[in-house]
């Protein structure tokens, strides 16, 4: 889909912006470049619609030079979303929205609807489309760039630091949404950030770069996080690598243990740890050795939801006060408990089988 060929980029006679990079680019998927400030990720990027032109190399879209391609007429194949988010501030935001349809000749109207339509896809209020960008919360705009970007329907998505201005909440929710988006619409996404966890959420497959514009690793995410190609990669993983890439790993096969519970108003017989259940068998929270009833109750602990990562497995078994961790199936009923052990001996099975 993209194609980087032994490109090359050098400002004003300083240090390599990017040095001959090779870079295949998967159609439909999210390929996350990520690395420290200054290692070129933006160059990269922008060499895709032309905002920046290589001194050597190649970047090939479906094939084609886009050198040789008109920028503007380029530009408009390609959804553009920066980290400020780019939006005109003396514009609505539909009139914002519809920008791109409007140079592409879509009369007024039929823009507008469509940008109507995009205020959904993004999940946001019909109503906020009256409004100018200064109107609307940081995260609101960022989904604003989003459906802008979008609303010309481009085959290909790129995505500037888009999330890094928000605060860590809103960042996880916008993240999430933009996995959602892209399960039905399967675009060509290529995201820059410096956040190791954004790109390890996001990225079918991540770019590390290094200073110098040289390209550490490209790979899946779980491979780069269990396979680090050296130590600046490694160190740029972080040091709790080896738990992070239990949430690329299925917990299927993992043994759960059954359950003692005890139903709220039952007697609650029985002398070790019981788990209290609602009427639905959903877990309300633990009987310590000793309670008689709810109001020796103790809650805390994550749940484990059937199908979900050896991780959240782990962490439910880490995190309750029991030592057991609860497994839920999708309707949130026990569906039994998860011992620690039975996860590193399943984790320990993977490595040795
Ligand atoms: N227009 C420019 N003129 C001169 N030097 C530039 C220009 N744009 C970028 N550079 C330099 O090129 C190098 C790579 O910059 P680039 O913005 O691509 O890095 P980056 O990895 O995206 O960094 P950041 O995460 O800080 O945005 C840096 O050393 C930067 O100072």
């Amino acid at each position: 889909m993209v194609r980087f060929s032994n490109v090359s980029k050098r400002y004003g006679g300083g240090h390599l912006a990017v040095a001959s990079l090779d870079l295949d680019i998967d159609r439909g998927a999210v390929t996350v470049f990520v690395g420290p400030s200054g290692c070129g990720k933006t160059t990269s990027l922008r060499m895709i619609n032309r905002m920046v032109e290589p001194d050597t190399g190649t970047v090939l879209v479906d094939g084609t030079d886009v050198s040789r391609r008109p920028a503007a007429a380029l530009r408009r194949t390609m959804g553009y979303v920066m980290q400020s988010g780019g939006l005109l501030p003396h514009r609505t935001v539909l009139d914002n929205i519809a920008t791109v349809p409007r140079l592409n000749g879509v009369p007024k109207a039929q823009a507008r609807r469509r940008a109507q339509e995009l205020l959904d896809v993004v999940g946001l209020d019909q109503e906020l489309g009256r409004r100018y960008p200064a109107q609307l919360s940081g995260g609101q705009q960022q989904r604003v760039g989003v459906a802008r970007a979008l609303a010309a329907d481009p085959p290909i998505l790129l995505m500037d630091e888009p999330f890094s201005a928000v605060d860590p909440v809103v960042r996880a929710e916008l993240q999430q949404e933009l996995l959602r988006l892209q399960r039905q619409l399967a675009k060509t996404i290529v995201f820059v950030t410096h956040d190791i966890d954004e790109a390890m959420v996001l990225g079918d497959k991540v770019a590390v770069f290094a200073s110098g514009g040289r390209l550490a690793q490209y790979a899946p995410p779980a491979e780069i996080l269990r396979a680090p190609v050296d130590d600046f990669v490694a160190a740029f993983v972080g040091r709790d690598r080896g738990f992070r890439a239990l949430g690329f790993e299925s917990a299927d096969g993992l043994q759960l243990e059954p359950a003692v519970t005890v139903r709220a108003g039952e007697p609650a017989g029985g002398a070790g740890w019981r788990l209290l259940v609602d009427d639905d068998g959903r877990p309300a929270g633990w009987l310590p050795p000793g309670a008689r009833d709810r109001r020796g109750m103790v809650t805390g602990g994550s749940l484990f939801v059937l199908g979900s990562s050896l991780r959240l497995a782990l962490d439910s078994a880490l995190s309750s006060p029991s030592g057991k961790g609860v497994a839920v199936d999708a309707a949130g009923t026990v569906a039994g408990l998860v011992d620690a052990e039975a996860v590193l001996r399943l984790i320990d099975a993977g490595r040795t089988g």
